[in-house]
């Protein structure tokens, strides 16, 4: 399902890093960035390692402030823009609109790994039960077998610990999806069933923007492909 409306836009987009231990000095990563992606697309970010992809990403969702541009979201049929945005207005946008999968799971002590997943429901007003059903499908879907359910992730498996956090992730049905490397951990059969997941959650509806170095991965959940290029390096300076 794709709408002519999109659900991200992105333009002018600029960041650099100012490096405290090189004495303030300014690394520029991402310069003039432009993008948009449609209810029903998935844009996969590529380029050489160190082109900003992470950066890019990490911009989108609040955790990098850029420092100039525009990233635009629908929300309320209007557009809300993020760079400058008051906190409250990002962290509205991601309860509400735009979820992030990232790599590794913040593990919460003694808290059971249905909990975990749960709880992004829970805080959004939905009945514990419910909650806790889908909690139990998605962990079911994504392989983690029933007898860890009621532990904490602490002493998990990296594999596992990764499937907790795409669980807890993609328990809410955002209608943004941004994916830093969601199967980077995963063995064959668990990154079959996280690609469903995400092939789902796509064809549902959702605009879906990922980084996947897996280049089946990649081929199986993208629609477009978005390069992101290193920036140029100053004059005199050699690579
Ligand atoms: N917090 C930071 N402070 C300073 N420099 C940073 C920071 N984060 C990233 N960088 C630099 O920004 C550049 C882009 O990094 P980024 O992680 O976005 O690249 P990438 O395209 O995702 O790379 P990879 O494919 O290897 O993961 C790199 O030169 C990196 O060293």
């Amino acid at each position: 399902m794709t709408s002519s409306q999109p659900a991200l836009r992105v333009c002018g987009l600029t960041k650099s890093f100012i490096v405290h231990a090189q004495g303030g000095l300014s690394l520029p990563v991402l310069r003039d960035v432009a993008l948009s992606v449609s209810p029903g697309e998935c844009l996969a970010l590529v380029g050489p390692s160190g082109a900003g992809k992470s950066t890019l990403l990490r911009s989108l969702y609040g955790n990098y402030r850029a420092d100039g541009g525009s990233i635009r979201v629908r929300q309320d049929e209007a557009w809300t823009e993020l760079v400058g945005a008051e906190p409250r207005t990002v962290l509205d946008v991601r309860h509400r609109t735009m979820g992030f999968v990232s790599q590794f799971l913040r593990v919460i002590p003694r808290v059971s790994a249905v909990d975990v997943v749960a709880e992004p429901l829970l805080r959004r007003g939905t009945d514990a039960d419910e909650a806790q059903r889908r909690a139990e499908f998605l962990l079911g879907m994504l392989g983690i077998p029933a007898r860890l359910w009621s532990l904490p992730p602490a002493t998990f498996s990296g594999g596992e610990q990764q499937r907790v956090n795409i669980a807890r992730s993609l328990i809410v049905d955002y209608p943004i999806l941004l994916l830093d490397e969601p199967t980077a951990s995963l063995d064959a059969a668990n990154r079959d069933g996280v690609v469903e997941l995400i092939r789902q959650r796509r064809d549902a509806g959702a605009a879906v923007v990922g980084i996947f170095h897996d280049t089946d991965v990649r081929d199986a959940v993208a629609t477009r492909v978005h390069e992101v290029l290193p920036p140029a390096q100053p004059a005199g300076v050699s690579p």
